[in-house]
């Protein structure tokens, strides 16, 4: 299957989305299952808050809209939205979350959907953690897997989206679910941007023949967990340490928005992992 390319000439168009988000109000940092957590950080609460605000305020201001998941007091991560479902023409293929922790998430984010009226839900046999770990390109889903995300989950996500499943392997543990190392900017035309190093050889290989054009971060935009980012086809909403990306980006036509969510990067997190799309 080839690629789908865009027309050079034609400007950017942002698409209006709608997002799932859940506010941080039981967040903290109490257990570590990835290298960014570090339970003698201490967590400041008000500042997780705000920042969170402030990136749900952004979306609104840009025409989206922003639906709000309940947070429990025994889910800290539950900020982490994106991790909690995948939602492709409105069907939803739910989580399986790896560590016991996040476990209870899963279903929170269920029936979350079954009030919301969606009735085309997958729950999953094998073990997947959302949009952390799949990412939707015009012609195809991928994949990841390495740290959380089973690979017989692949399978079971190609089965129930009827879509081509690209899977990749991740190999460096700051970098454990995909949308720590790519992000999609453009889903109307295959166009993403990815850190190379966080791929094993044959992988990389994969994604240099299928995206050729893609934007490739620096190791330091990479750990600025810069690719854990949102893009609504112009607005790319990103960490906004990621300074090296915002040329390639402005080259290219997209809008680059900096966003500070520094005290969700604590649990290893940003821009993307707060924001699960609901592509209905
Ligand atoms: C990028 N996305 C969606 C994520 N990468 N999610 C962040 C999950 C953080 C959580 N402490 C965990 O380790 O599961």
């Amino acid at each position: 299957m080839l690629s789908e390319t865009r027309d050079l000439s034609a400007p950017r168009v942002a698409r209006p989305r709608r997002y799932l988000m859940c506010p941080p109000a039981h967040f903290k940092v109490t257990y570590s299952i990835n290298p960014w957590m570090d339970p003698a950080k201490p967590v400041d609460l008000p500042l997780a808050l705000a920042q969170w605000e402030d990136l749900r305020d952004r979306y609104r201001a840009l025409g989206h809209t922003v639906e709000l998941l309940e947070p429990r007091p025994d889910l800290p991560d539950m900020v982490f939205a994106a991790n909690g479902a995948t939602v492709i023409d409105g069907r939803v293929l739910g989580a399986r979350f790896a560590h016991p922790e996040r476990e209870a998430e899963a279903a929170a984010h269920l029936d979350w959907f079954r009030a919301h009226g969606f009735t085309e839900i997958h729950e999953p046999s094998h073990i997947n953690e959302g949009e952390g770990d799949f990412a939707v390109t015009a012609s195809y889903l991928l994949a990841g897997r390495g740290f959380r995300s089973s690979p017989l989950s692949h399978d079971e996500a190609q089965e129930f989206f009827g879509r081509p499943v690209i899977g990749l392997d991740l190999v460096d543990p700051r970098y454990y679910h995909l949308d720590t190392a790519l992000c999609v900017l453009d889903d109307s035309a295959d166009e993403i941007m990815y850190y190379p190093d966080a791929f094993s050889p044959g992988s990389r290989a994969v994604l240099a023949r299928l995206f050729p054009d893609a934007v490739i971060a620096s190791a330091e935009d990479a750990g600025a967990l810069g690719l854990n980012a949102v893009s609504d086809g112009l607005h790319v909403l990103l960490p906004q340490g990621a300074v090296g990306l915002f040329s390639p980006l402005r080259e290219r036509g997209f809008v680059p928005v900096g966003m500070d969510l520094g005290e969700l990067l604590k649990g290893g997190g940003s821009v993307k992992c707060c924001t699960q799309e609901l592509r209905v």
